[in-house]
């Protein structure tokens, strides 16, 4: 089973080796959807559940959103590219988030990377 919970952010970037308009400032509204599986927790708050909807997204706001929203994602990520953002976001959330197995970031409402626990780019597993 897995659970999964979405964010949004708003950040401008410039792509410097691109040949066509993404090499100038633009922005975009990204959606961030974080996917969490495990066994369910048999006691305590987050009883029957995954992980709790609710710390997912403090987790997620504190490692991550924060960090992103409303940036210039060049001063954060060098050639930040979707892939090189997911890859940034990833390394960020998982030592915080247990259980992270995926996430899928959306740059428009057409296209998007997926990044899941195992891929060869993510280091360290
Ligand atoms: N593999 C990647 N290709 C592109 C990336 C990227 O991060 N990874 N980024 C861009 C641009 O930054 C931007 O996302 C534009 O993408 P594009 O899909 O071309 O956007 P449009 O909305 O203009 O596309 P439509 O043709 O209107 O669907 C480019 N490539
Ligand atoms: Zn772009």
């Amino acid at each position: 089973m897995q659970i999964r919970k979405a964010f949004t952010f708003e950040a401008a970037h410039v792509l410097p080796h691109h040949p066509g308009k993404c090499a100038r400032l633009h922005g975009h509204s990204y959606r961030l959807e974080v996917a969490v599986s495990g066994p369910l927790h048999s006691d305590g708050p987050a009883a029957g559940m995954i992980e709790d909807f609710e710390l997912i997204s403090r987790v997620v706001k504190t490692s991550v959103v924060n960090a992103l929203d409303h940036r210039s994602l060049n001063e954060l990520i060098d050639n930040p590219t979707a892939e090189h953002i997911a890859l940034w976001i990833w390394r960020h959330l998982a030592p915080d988030l247990p259980g992270l197995k995926q996430i899928t970031l959306w740059e428009t409402r057409s296209a998007c990377v997926v990044l899941r626990s195992g891929d060869p780019l993510i280091g360290g597993g």
